[in-house]
């Protein structure tokens, strides 16, 4: 019961620690590398019993070693240097234990990816995301195939692992046996001379045993607390890190103005090439900015970097007006971000209910709430939710499930309800259907009004609203400037815009009734 209560304690102490690190790391790039998902698994599976099981550890080689004074006294009797050589035959046990526990934990850090990677396909079988594709491509065959054979493989490693701990053990077993032996052996041939009773062997006989399970037990313990003393130096090392991206020690006050300047940005993500060159851009507090551009120029990492989840590698992103501007790095994070709103194109469907998913900690403000709502198109689809805003969402905790389309006015309630002075929409109409996209931009015109709004979009008929449209290609901007300026220009935007316009049958070049939605495709 103890032992339960113990391991209630730190599971979730240890947990909490953990989370409040993951607050600290105020960036993205951590995420990215596998590294910190090994290190989360090792401290997820040690944090219920590691701080437990190294105490008992050290309590038991406390009293293993009080045991082996009194027992050693005992072999004293029969000779000075017996209880030394007794202990000296242990001495290879004990260090080869020692090594196998360091072997054993080094496989499983080794081995951590390799383990995760098996469970991934373990986790996909069973997840309710996957299970339409899984099922429609007949997919369970392989995931049961390849997590079958990913297991047996890691077993094998693992299985050689303890047979080469077994092998590696029983060398020093035997010459702990034969020192033992020889001691039990000398002691026989003292009674014969007469020196030692037959109540003294008996004795010794008893005092050899004990000896030999308490150096065995102190050796095993010796090997486990290394190994503990491993998991608590993750463990720190863990909370400990630096994050690249960082909150500074001394943050400036935030600007008068949110004017934003990018000079020269240049970045990549970690080990891989620039996705983002030389861009300058810059954006006075106030303006609705479009930005477009093909799949992969760099969009939706313009908006990662000003919300710094990463930093640039090169240049600077400025925020303030003339006069006043700061580098986004000597900001507080967390004061930039709560005045930024924004939906992402992979924004998080949290499985709670309606209103919580909206209002994401935040105290309920009932009119803010209403306005959002309404502005988003939220409530125009709460009829249809058994409980409205208080529906769960997620059948799997007994909850129901939302379209795409609901999602996205969900999360577009969810910025609106957000007091900011930047708004930004990444791709915010994807899954909205005309009149609700009309809608949401109409929306979305009203709240920009008096906030810099940032808006990326393939939907070229919603950007015309925008003061100023940004073309993007291979990391820079190509073109910038509004709507008829850019068409005049007869670059970029015009060709994207004369493209989308002859899909919907409205005729090339610069028709006002422009490109509505979404370019039909057609299988060849
Ligand atoms: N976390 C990441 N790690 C490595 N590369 C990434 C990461 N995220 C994006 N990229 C790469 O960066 C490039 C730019 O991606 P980004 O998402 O910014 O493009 P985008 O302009 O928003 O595209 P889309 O119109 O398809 O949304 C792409 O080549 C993409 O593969």
């Amino acid at each position: 019961v103890l032992q339960g209560y113990a391991a209630d304690q730190f599971t979730v102490q240890t947990s909490r620690r953990l989370m409040d690190k993951m607050n600290d790391l105020v960036g993205l790039e951590v995420l990215e590398d596998p590294r910190f998902h090994d290190d989360i698994q090792i401290l997820q599976q040690g944090a219920p019993r590691r701080p437990l099981n190294l105490t008992s550890t050290i309590f038991s080689l406390l009293g293993t070693l009080v045991g082996l004074l009194s027992v050693g006294g005992v072999l004293l009797s029969i000779g000075w240097w017996v209880p030394l050589v007794v202990i000296a035959g242990m001495v290879p046990l004990t260090l080869t234990q020692m090594r196998l526990y360091e072997l054993g934990w080094s496989m499983t850090i080794q081995n951590t990816q390799a383990s995760r990677e098996l469970n991934y396909f373990q986790k996909a079988a069973l997840n309710h995301n996957f299970a339409k594709e899984i099922r429609l491509y007949g997919l369970m065959s392989y995931l049961t195939h390849e997590y079958t054979e990913r297991t047996l493989a890691y077993q094998r490693t693992m299985r050689g692992v303890r047979n080469r701990q077994l092998l590696g053990v029983l060398p020093a077993q035997f010459l702990a046996l034969v020192v033992t032996a020889g001691v039990f052996a000398y002691a026989v041939w003292q009674a014969q001379l007469g020196v030692l009773t037959a109540g003294a062997v008996v004795l010794v006989i008893g005092a050899l045993a004990q000896v030999r399970s308490d150096l065995w037990s102190l050796s095993d313990a010796l090997g486990m607390g290394t190994e503990h003393l491993h998991w608590f130096g993750k463990y720190y090392e863990f909370l400990d890190a630096a994050p690249t991206v960082a909150a500074p020690a001394q943050p400036r006050p935030l600007p008068q103005r949110l004017d934003i300047t990018l000079e020269n940005v240049t970045f990549g993500y970690q080990g891989h090439a620039p996705v983002i060159e030389n861009l300058s851009l810059h954006i006075p507090e106030g303006q609705t900015v479009a930005v477009v551009g093909d799949n992969g120029a760099g969009k939706s990492t313009l908006i990662k970097l000003l919300l710094r989840f990463y930093d640039p590698v090169g240049g600077r992103i400025l925020v303030g007006g003339p006069g006043e501007a700061v580098d986004l790095r000597d900001l507080d994070p967390a004061e930039w971000r709560s005045q930024v709103a924004a939906v992402f194109q992979d924004y998080a469907r949290f499985e709670w209910t309606v209103r919580e998913n909206v209002l994401l900690g935040a105290p309920e403000d009932p009119q803010r709430l209403n306005y959002a709502a309404a502005a988003s198109g939220l409530t125009a689809m709460l009829p249809r939710l058994e409980a409205g805003l208080n529906t769960r969402i997620g059948q799997a905790y007994g909850g129901v499930d939302l379209s795409g389309g609901q999602w996205q006015k969900l999360v577009t309630a969810r910025a609106l309800y957000r007091r900011a002075r930047v708004l930004i929409l990444d791709e915010p109409t994807a899954a909205l259907d005309p009149r609700s996209e009309a809608e949401v931009f109409a929306a979305f015109a009203e709240l920009s009004r008096g906030h810099t709004a940032l808006l990326v979009t393939h939907r070229l008929g919603s950007v015309r609203m925008a003061d100023r449209i940004v073309v993007m290609r291979q990391g820079r901007v190509i073109e910038d400037g509004t709507h008829a300026a850019l068409l005049a220009q007869g670059g970029e935007y015009a060709e994207l815009w004369a493209l989308q316009a002859r899909q919907y049958g409205a005729g090339a070049g610069e028709s006002d009734a422009g490109p509505g939605g979404a370019p039909q495709s057609a299988l060849p």
